[in-house]
C-alpha cells in the first residue's frame, strides 16, 4: 500500500511534463508583471491628467496597445498550457487506472460494483484533471500576485501596506476551516455518485427486464432516491462554499474600506499623490482578490484530492500480474491434475464453496460436471482458470500448478464458452479475432465456418464488419454463441471449458450450436457443466457434485448402475423430459 498523501502522489504525475509546467510558470510570472503594471499605468496616467501633461499622450496610447497586446497573448498562452499540463494528468492517470483494472483479480469485481468502478474514470478523474491545472497554478499565482502587490504597496505607502496585508492571516484560516469539511463532503458525495452510477448502469443494461416486469416507477422512485442524495450533499456544500465566501468577501471588503479610507485620508492631508492612490486602489484589489479566491480554491484542491484518493485505492489494490500480459496459447497439453481441493469465498473452513475435490483429465477427454444448483460447479470452472486459488489441495498441468508457470502462461491452456456469451461492442471479424489478434483473415473465415456462423454472418450486409451492438444486442442467443464458439476454436487451446452452453437455445438452434461444438472439441479435453444429462452420456467421466462436494464420478454406465445421486437426477430428467413431450402432444 502506498502511504503518501494523494498530492504527493499528483505531483509525480505532473512531474512528467516538467517543461510545460515551466512553461506555466514563466506565463504566471509575466501575467503577475502585466498585473501590476495596471496599478502603475494608472498612477502614471492619473499624475499625467492631475499636471495636464498632454505631450505624454502618444506615449500612453503606445504603452496601453503593448499592455492591451501582451495580456491578451499571455492569457491566451496561460489558458493553453493550463489545459494541456491538466488534460496530459488526467489522460496518464486514466491509463494507469486501465492498466491497473485490467490485472485486478476477479475476487475484487466479485465484491465491487462496475459502476463505482467507471466513476473513478469519469468525475473522479475530472476533478484530478482540474487540480494539477488551473486549480494548482490558482493557488500559486494568487499568493505570488499578492505578494508582488504588498511589496509595490510598500513602495507607495508602508502603513497602508499593513493595513491592507493584515487581511491575509484571516483569509487563509478561513480557508483552512472551510476546505477540510469541503474534502469530508466530496468523499461523500463521490461515494454518493459511484452508487447513482452503479444502479444506473444495471438499468440501463437492462431494458427488457424493466420494460416487461413494469418496473419503470420503481426504478424512477429509487433513482430519485439517489439523485436526491446527491443533491442534498451538494446542497450542503453549497451552504459551506457559500459561507464560506460569504466570510472571505466581508473580510476582504472591510479591509478594503479601511484601507481606502486611509489612503483618502493621506490624500486630502497632502501626505500621497493622487496617481499613488489610484495605483493604490488597483494594487488593494490585486492583493484582496487573490486573499478572497484561496479558500475557494483550496477547498476545490481538497474536493479534487478526495476524488484523487479514491483513484489511487484502486491503484493500491493488489493486482494478478506486475505488467500487462500478452495473449498466449500452450501448445502441448498432457494432463489436467485436480488433487483435494478445497475452497473458501470467505476463507473460513465453516463456510466452503468445494470440498475434496480430485479427478484426472488427460489429452482429449470429455468431463461433464453434473449436480444441483449452488452444488459448486461454476467455482470449480473459476479454480481451473485460475480466477481464484483452491484454499486446500492443488490444480496441476502436468505436474505444474500456476504458481510455479505463472497465471497467464497457465490460463494460456485454457479457453471458454460461458453460459452466456460475453461479446464486446464492435464488429463481428473484431469479436472473433479476439480469441488471436494475429489470425489473418482464412483463419477467421474458418473458424466461422467450423462454428456454423459464416452462413448466417455472410447474410448479414456488413458480413464480417457487422457492428453487433452492446455485448452483441443486434445478435440472436444461438448466434451470440456461435460467434463466442469461433472465437473459441480461434483460440484453440487445449482445454476447453463449456458452461451449458446450449441451455438457454431452442431445439434447432441447439443443434445447430452443439453441432459446432462437438467440431470445436475435436482433439480438444473438454470439462463441461451440463444440466441435460442425455447430452453427456458419451462423455469419458462424469462428476457429479452436491453442496461444494465431488458425491460421484464415472461414466455414464458405471453411474447408472451404481445407483446413486446420478441415477436419480438421470431418471428425474428423463421422466420430467417424456412428461412434457405427452403435454405437448397432448395439445
Ligand atoms: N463470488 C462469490 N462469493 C461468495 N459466494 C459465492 C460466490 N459465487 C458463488 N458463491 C457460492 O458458492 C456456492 C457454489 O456456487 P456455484 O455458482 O459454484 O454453483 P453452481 O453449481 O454453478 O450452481 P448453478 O448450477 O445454479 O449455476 C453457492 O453457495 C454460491 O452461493
Amino acid at each position: 500500500m502506498n502511504r503518501q498523501s494523494p498530492f504527493f502522489r499528483l505531483l509525480k504525475y505532473m512531474r512528467r511534463y516538467k517543461l510545460l509546467y515551466a512553461c506555466l510558470i514563466f506565463t504566471m510570472i509575466v501575467g503577475t508583471a502585466l498585473d501590476l503594471s495596471i496599478a502603475w499605468f494608472l498612477s502614471l496616467i492619473t499624475n499625467a491628467a492631475v499636471k495636464g501633461e498632454v505631450e505624454t499622450w502618444p506615449i500612453l496610447i503606445f504603452l496601453a496597445i503593448g499592455m492591451i497586446f501582451f495580456i491578451a497573448l499571455f492569457s491566451y498562452l496561460d489558458t493553453y498550457f493550463k489545459q494541456k499540463a491538466s488534460l496530459n494528468v488526467r489522460n496518464d492517470i486514466r491509463l494507469d487506472t486501465l492498466n491497473h483494472v485490467l490485472r485486478l483479480p476477479q475476487s475484487y469485481y466479485d465484491k465491487n460494483h462496475s459502476g463505482e468502478l467507471l466513476s473513478r474514470f469519469t468525475s473522479d478523474n475530472q476533478a484530478v484533471g482540474e487540480a494539477s491545472g488551473h486549480i494548482i497554478m490558482g493557488l500559486l499565482k494568487n499568493p505570488l500576485l499578492a505578494l508582488c502587490a504588498f511589496i509595490y504597496l510598500l513602495n507607495i505607502h508602508w502603513p497602508l501596506a499593513l493595513i491592507s496585508i493584515s487581511i491575509g492571516p484571516l483569509m487563509i484560516l478561513v480557508g483552512k476551516l472551510f476546505g477540510e469539511v469541503m474534502r469530508k463532503k466530496s468523499i461523500i458525495l463521490q461515494e454518493a455518485m459511484g452508487k447513482a452510477t452503479s444502479f444506473l448502469q444495471d438499468v440501463l443494461g437492462a431494458s427488457v427486464l424493466y420494460k416487461v416486469f413494469g418496473l419503470e416507477k420503481k426504478i424512477s422512485k429509487q433513482y430519485q432516491q439517489y439523485s436526491t442524495k446527491i443533491s442534498e450533499i451538494e446542497r450542503s456544500q453549497g451552504k459551506i462554499q457559500g459561507s464560506a465566501n460569504a466570510v472571505s468577501a466581508s473580510i476582504a471588503t472591510m479591509s478594503f474600506m479601511i484601507a481606502i479610507l486611509v489612503a483618502g485620508f493621506f490624500v486630502a492631508k497632502g501626505n500621497l499623490e493622487v496617481g499613488a492612490m489610484a495605483a493604490f486602489i488597483q494594487l488593494m484589489n490585486y492583493l484582496v482578490q487573490p486573499f478572497s479566491q484561496l479558500p475557494g480554491l483550496w477547498s476545490s484542491m481538497q474536493q479534487a484530492l478526495a476524488g484523487a484518493e479514491r483513484i489511487f485505492q484502486i491503484i493500491d489494490s493488489p493486482k494478478e500480474y506486475e505488467k500487462l500480459p500478452e495473449q498466449g496459447r500452450a501448445s502441448s497439453f498432457g494432463t489436467l491434475t485436480v488433487s483435494n481441493v478445497g475452497f473458501s469465498y470467505t476463507k473460513s473452513e465453516n463456510d466452503m464453496a468445494l470440498r475434496n475435490i480430485h479427478f484426472c483429465a488427460t489429452a482429449g477427454q470429455t468431463i461433464a460436471i453434473v449436480g444441483g444448483s449452488g452444488g459448486g460447479k461454476s467455482t470449480l470452472f473459476k479454480l481451473l482458470l485460475g480466477l481464484y486459488s483452491p484454499t486446500i489441495g492443488t490444480i496441476e498441468i502436468d505436474g505444474r500448478c500456476e504458481e510455479s508457470m505463472g497465471l497467464r502462461k497457465y490460463r494460456d491452456y485454457f479457453s471458454l464458452v460461458p453460459q452466456e456469451s460475453i461479446l464486446f461492442t464492435g464488429t463481428i471479424r473484431d469479436n472473433i479475432l479476439d480469441g488471436n489478434f494475429m489470425a489473418d483473415e482464412t483463419s477467421v473465415i474458418n473458424a466461422a465456418k467450423k462454428a456454423n456462423a459464416y452462413n448466417f454472418i455472410m447474410t448479414l450486409s456488413e458480413g464480417f464488419d457487422t457492428e453487433i451492438g452492446e455485448r452483441g444486442s443486434r445478435l440472436s442467443g444461438g448466434q451470440k454463441q456461435r460467434i463466442a464458439i469461433a472465437r473459441a476454436i480461434l483460440r484453440d487451446a487445449p482445454i476447453l471449458l463449456l458452461d451449458e452452453a446450449t441451455a438457454a437455445l431452442d431445439n434447432e438452434s441447439e443443434k445447430i450450436v452443439q453441432d459446432a461444438l462437438a467440431k470445436l472439441m475435436v482433439g480438444k479435453t473438454t470439462l463441461v457443466i451440463a444440466h441435460r444429462l442425455t447430452t453427456i452420456q458419451n462423455a469419458d467421466l462424469i462428476l457429479v457434485m452436491e453442496n461444494g462436494n465431488l458425491v460421484e464420478q464415472g461414466t455414464h454406465n458405471e453411474l447408472l448402475l451404481a445407483r446413486g445421486r446420478y441415477h436419480s437426477l438421470y431418471y428425474a430428467q428423463l421422466e420430467g423430459e417424456e412428461v412434457t413431450e405427452k403435454i405437448l402432444m397432448d395439445t
